[in-house]
């Protein structure tokens, strides 16, 4: 049975809609207008355990929702989803022993506490056995160079410092999914490669499944063996980044006439080929 199923999966926001302006705001408590969005429209997928999906899509396109879901935080409106065997939302508690969650644009850390003090509430946080913690935080802490960085406060961190920080925290507890949403944000080179090469050692060694979005498509080049691309909160397609190549070479040839050329094909960057693709799948917000 996979680790990570995902059936169908639905979800809408109800969004509140005001005018702008002292008007507008009256006008809205007098008369609360709402306008719903589809954001997950029958999303469905299965993972086996130590897959790496890279897990892709435009802005707006449902990543983050689903990561959500899957991570216990948000209750779908229909749909199963399924990881380890347990819902994640009814059975919150004992799912998260089993997660790391990493979202680039926030901190599971405290933001006023050094980061060795972080490290030691979410090992209290997680209950995990004060010998076990020690050793895992030994490890991660050399694998991701926080020497220097267990003193400071978070807020004193630059952001790729930080985001080595929050992968650490995210695998004290020895979890056995890992769900990064954009982990390489705003990073430089180097710190976008530091991540990538921990995140595909974890994956290798350790056999953690990990499930990644990002809108680094050399994320996707360097870690992902397969791929799950999203549009509009619908699957568009799901398997190795050259079945997407393929597809999108397939209809330029179609377009333009053009006879097939292997090496064309392979030349192509893999940003212009998920950019295509996006397009040719109409994906993108209007
Ligand atoms: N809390 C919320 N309230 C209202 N609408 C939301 C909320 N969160 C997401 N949405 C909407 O749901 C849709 C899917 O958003 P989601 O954040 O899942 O997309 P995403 O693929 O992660 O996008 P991005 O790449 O821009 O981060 C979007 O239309 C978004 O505006």
């Amino acid at each position: 049975m996979p680790q990570i199923v995902v059936d169908q999966l639905r979800k809408s926001y109800r969004i509140h809609e005001r005018d702008p302006g002292v008007g507008g705001a009256l006008r809205a408590l007098l008369r609360p207008r709402h306008r719903t969005v589809e954001a997950l429209a029958g999303v469905s997928f299965a993972l086996e355990r130590g897959e790496l999906l890279g897990f892709i899509g435009p802005n707006g396109a449902g990543k983050s929702t689903t990561i959500k879901i899957l991570a216990g935080i948000l209750r779908p409106d229909g749909g199963r989803v399924q990881v380890n065997g347990r819902d994640p939302f009814a059975d919150r508690e004992r799912h998260v022993a089993h997660i790391g969650v990493v979202f680039g644009q926030r901190t599971q850390l405290w933001w006023d506490l050094p980061v060795g003090d972080g490290f030691r509430l979410l090992g209290d946080i997680y209950r995990v056995d004060p010998v076990r913690l020690a050793r895992t935080r030994d490890e991660l802490v050399a694998l991701l160079q926080l020497e220097r960085l267990l003193d400071q406060p978070v807020r004193q961190l630059s952001l790729g410092q930080r985001m080595r920080a929050e992968i650490a925290a995210a695998l004290l507890h020895e979890p056995d999914i890992l769900f990064l949403d954009e982990p390489t944000i705003g990073l430089d080179a180097p710190s976008k490669l530091a991540v990538r090469e921990f995140v595909l050692r974890a994956n290798r060694e350790r056999g953690t499944t990990v499930l990644l979005t990002t809108h680094d498509m050399h994320d996707i080049e360097a870690l992902a063996q397969r791929v799950i691309v999203i549009g509009h909160g619908r699957v568009l397609a799901d398997g190795p980044v050259e079945a997407l190549r393929a597809q999108v070479m397939a209809a330029r040839r179609a377009e333009t006439g053009l006879q097939a050329d292997a090496e064309d094909d392979e030349g192509m960057a893999i940003e212009a080929v998920i950019t295509r693709f996006y397009a040719l799948h109409s994906a993108t917000e209007a």
